[in-house]
C-alpha cells in the first residue's frame, strides 16, 4: 500500500440547473470512463476552480433563460478556459451568455423527435437523421459568433451547434437519456474529440482514488467501525476501508430481527470467509421491536429504524476498543455503504424530494456523534459492484441482491409483530426458493415480498372458510433502482410459488403480483 494520496482526477463537472437528469449526465460521463460530478449552478466561483475541472457539461431545467429569476449561468464559469457541453436549458443559457439569441418560438418538443445532421464533429458518423429525446418550450433562434449550427429539428432549427477552437458545443435535445439512441455516443465525442480528454476513470482507478480519500478522512490514527449488512454496498464500503486503514475499522452487524430466515448466519460466514474482517454482531431484535410496537407509519418506522442502527453501533464500541476501552481512545467514524439513490431518495440531492427516509440517511438521528465516512455516496449500485469485483470481493457478494436495512419492517404493511415477522419469513424463503430453482436471480434486480397485514381476503381451503392475509410478489428489473419495471416472470414460477405459499403458510390464502413500474411504484412498498 502507498501512503501518499493518489491524486484525485479532475472532474467533468456537471452544473446543475434544477434539472431532473443532473445526476444521470454525471453517471453517463462516467460511463465513458471520464470521473464526474455534479455542482449547483450558483456555487461561488471559488467552487468551481477548487474542483480544477477538466470540462463542463451545463444541465437542462424547468426555467426559461430569458426569465425574470431564472437560474442563471455565471458568466465567471464560462471563462474558465475549459471545454463546455450545453443540454437543453444548458444549450440555451450558452447560446444566450456567448450572444446567440433564445425565445419562446412555439416549437415546443416533447418526446421523440428526428434530428437533421449537418456535418461537425459530434456528429460525425452518426448518417443524415437520428432520433432523439426532447423536452422544451423554449429554442435558440440564432447561435452565438463562431459556433456552427450541426443540427435541426422541426421545432428547433437550431438544435445543435459547435464550435471547436474553443472546445464549446451543446446540443437541444437530452443525449443522457436512453430514449436518445446515439446519445451516449455523441457525449463521448464531445468528451473525447472536441475537449480531448482521455477515458481513464477505470475501476481500478476509482477503487485507489476512493481508498485514498478514505486514508486522507481517516487519518494516521483514527478507529472506525463499519455497518455491515451482508449486502453488497457495506461489503464494498468495509473493503475499501480495511485497504484504506487495515485493522483500524471493526465491521458491526446488527440484527434488529428484521432479517430473512438464514440472513445472520451468511453474514458471519460468507463475509468473514472472503475478507477476514473482524466482525462483531449486536443483537437488537428485543429492543427494536419494542420501539416499533404500536406504528404503522412508514416514515415513523424508518426513523426507528434508523435511530436503532446508531444506538447498537454506539453500544458495541466497547466490544470493539477490546483492549483499549479505557485508554481513553475513541471510535470516531462511522462507515456506512450509502450509494447515490439513497440520498437523493431521503431529499439529500439540490432542491430533490423526499420520497422516503432510508435509515442510513434521512433516518439518522440528530443526536449522531460518529462522523460519517462514505466512499459510495456519489456511485450507483453498478459501479460499487465493479469496485467490489476490482478489490477481488467473491461474485457471490458482488453479485447479490439488495436488501434494505430496515428489512422485513417495511415490508409489512403495518405494525411490526413478532407473529407477522415469523409469517412474512416463512412466506420469503419460498418465494426466494423457487426463483432461485428457476434459475432467475441473474434478471431478478430484487424481488421484495411483502404483507399486508391489515388487509383480509376470504378463501376457501379444505371446504373450510378462511379470512386470511394477502403475500405481494414485487419482482423487479432495474439497473440502479432510481427506476425500475416489474419482472415478467414465468407463470409457471409464480403458480409454484403462489400454490407453496398458500399450502405451507396457513395464515396466507392470497398471493397477489405486483405489476407497477418505478416510478410510479417505488421498488418497496413503504
Ligand atoms: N444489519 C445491518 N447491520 C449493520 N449495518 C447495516 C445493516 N443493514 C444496513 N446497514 C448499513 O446501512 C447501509 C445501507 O444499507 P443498504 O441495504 O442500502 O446497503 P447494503 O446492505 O450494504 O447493500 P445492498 O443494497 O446490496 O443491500 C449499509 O451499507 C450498511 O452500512
Ligand atoms: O438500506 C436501505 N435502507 C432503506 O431505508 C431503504 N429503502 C429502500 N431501500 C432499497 O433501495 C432501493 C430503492 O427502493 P425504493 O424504490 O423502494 O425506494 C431498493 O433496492 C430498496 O430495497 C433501502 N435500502
Ligand atoms: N428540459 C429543459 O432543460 C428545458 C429548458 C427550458 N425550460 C425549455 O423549456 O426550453
Ligand atoms: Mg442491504
Amino acid at each position: 500500500m502507498t501512503e501518499t494520496a493518489a491524486e484525485h482526477p479532475r472532474p467533468v463537472l456537471v452544473v446543475d440547473f434544477g434539472a431532473q437528469y443532473a445526476q444521470l449526465i454525471a453517471r453517463r460521463v462516467r460511463e465513458a470512463r471520464i470521473y464526474s460530478e455534479v455542482i449547483a449552478h450558483d456555487a461561488p466561483i471559488e467552487g468551481f476552480r477548487a474542483k480544477n475541472p477538466a470540462a463542463l457539461v451545463l444541465s437542462g431545467g424547468p426555467a426559461s433563460v430569458y426569465a425574470e429569476g431564472a437560474a442563471t449561468l455565471n458568466p465567471a464559469i464560462l471563462e474558465l478556459g475549459i471545454p463546455v457541453f450545453g443540454i437543453c436549458y444548458g444549450f440555451q443559457a450558452m447560446a444566450q451568455a456567448l450572444g446567440g439569441t433564445v425565445a419562446n418560438t412555439g416549437g415546443r418538443e416533447f418526446g421523440r423527435t428526428t434530428l437533421t445532421n449537418s456535418g461537425g464533429v459530434l456528429h460525425d458518423g452518426l448518417g443524415q437523421t437520428q432520433p432523439v429525446w426532447m423536452s422544451h418550450n423554449d429554442a435558440v433562434q440564432v447561435a452565438p459568433d463562431g459556433f456552427t449550427v450541426t443540427g435541426s429539428t422541426p421545432g428547433a432549427p437550431v438544435a445543435a451547434f459547435e464550435n471547436t477552437a474553443t472546445k464549446m458545443a451543446g446540443v437541444q435535445y437530452h443525449p443522457e437519456v436512453l430514449h436518445s439512441p446515439h446519445g451516449q455516443q455523441v457525449l463521448t465525442r464531445f468528451l473525447y474529440e472536441i475537449a480531448g480528454l482521455a477515458p481513464t476513470w477505470t475501476a481500478a482507478n476509482i477503487a485507489e482514488s476512493l481508498v485514498a480519500s478514505v486514508r486522507e478522512q481517516v487519518g494516521e490514527d483514527g478507529l472506525a467501525i463499519c455497518g455491515l449488512s451482508g449486502g453488497v454496498d457495506s461489503a464494498v464500503a468495509a473493503a475499501l476501508v480495511q485497504r484504506a486503514i487495515g485493522d483500524r475499522v471493526t465491521c458491526v452487524f446488527v440484527d434488529q430481527g428484521l432479517l430473512r430466515a438464514g440472513e445472520r448466519e451468511q453474514v458471519q460466514t460468507d463475509f468473514v470467509a472472503a475478507t477476514g474482517a473482524r466482525l462483531v454482531t449486536v443483537d437488537a431484535a428485543d429492543k427494536v421491536l419494542a420501539e416499533l410496537a404500536g406504528h404503522a407509519d412508514p416514515e415513523t418506522k424508518r426513523k426507528i429504524v434508523g435511530r436503532e442502527f446508531i444506538r447498537s453501533f454506539e453500544g458495541a464500541v466497547s466490544e470493539v476498543l477490546g483492549d483499549n476501552a479505557s485508554s481513553g481512545r475513541k471510535v470516531q467514524y462511522l462507515v456506512q455503504g450509502t450509494l447515490y439513490p439513497d440520498v437523493v431518495e431521503s431529499g439529500g440531492g439540490s432542491g430533490t424530494a423526499n420520497i422516503k427516509s432510508h435509515h442510513n440517511v434521512g433516518g439518522l438521528p440528530d443526536d449522531l456523534e460518529f462522523t460519517l465516512v462514505e466512499p459510495l455516496r456519489l456511485l450507483f449500485k453498478d459501479e460499487v459492484r465493479a469496485v467490489g469485483r476490482e478489490l477481488g470481493l467473491p461474485e457471490e457478494i458482488v453479485n447479490r441482491q439488495p436488501f434494505p436495512g430496515p428489512g422485513l419492517s417495511i415490508r409489512i404493511v403495518g405494525e411490526v409483530t413478532r407473529a407477522r415477522l415469523d409469517l412474512l419469513r416463512r412466506a420469503d424463503a419460498i418465494a426466494r426458493e423457487e426463483l432461485t430453482a428457476a434459475g432467475l436471480d441473474g434478471q431478478i434486480w430484487q424481488c421484495p415480498v411483502v404483507l399486508l397485514a391489515d388487509v383480509r381476503s376470504v378463501g376457501v381451503q379444505g371446504d373450510s372458510r378462511t379470512y386470511g392475509h394477502p403475500i405481494v410478489l414485487r419482482p423487479v428489473s432495474s439497473e440502479d433502482a432510481m427506476t425500475a419495471d416489474w419482472t415478467r416472470v414465468p407463470y409457471e414460477v409464480l403458480e409454484a410459488i403462489s400454490t407453496r405459499i398458500t399450502n405451507e403458510v396457513p395464515e396466507v390464502n392470497r398471493v397477489v403480483l405486483d405489476v407497477t413500474s418505478k416510478p410510479p411504484g417505488t421498488i418497496e412498498w413503504e
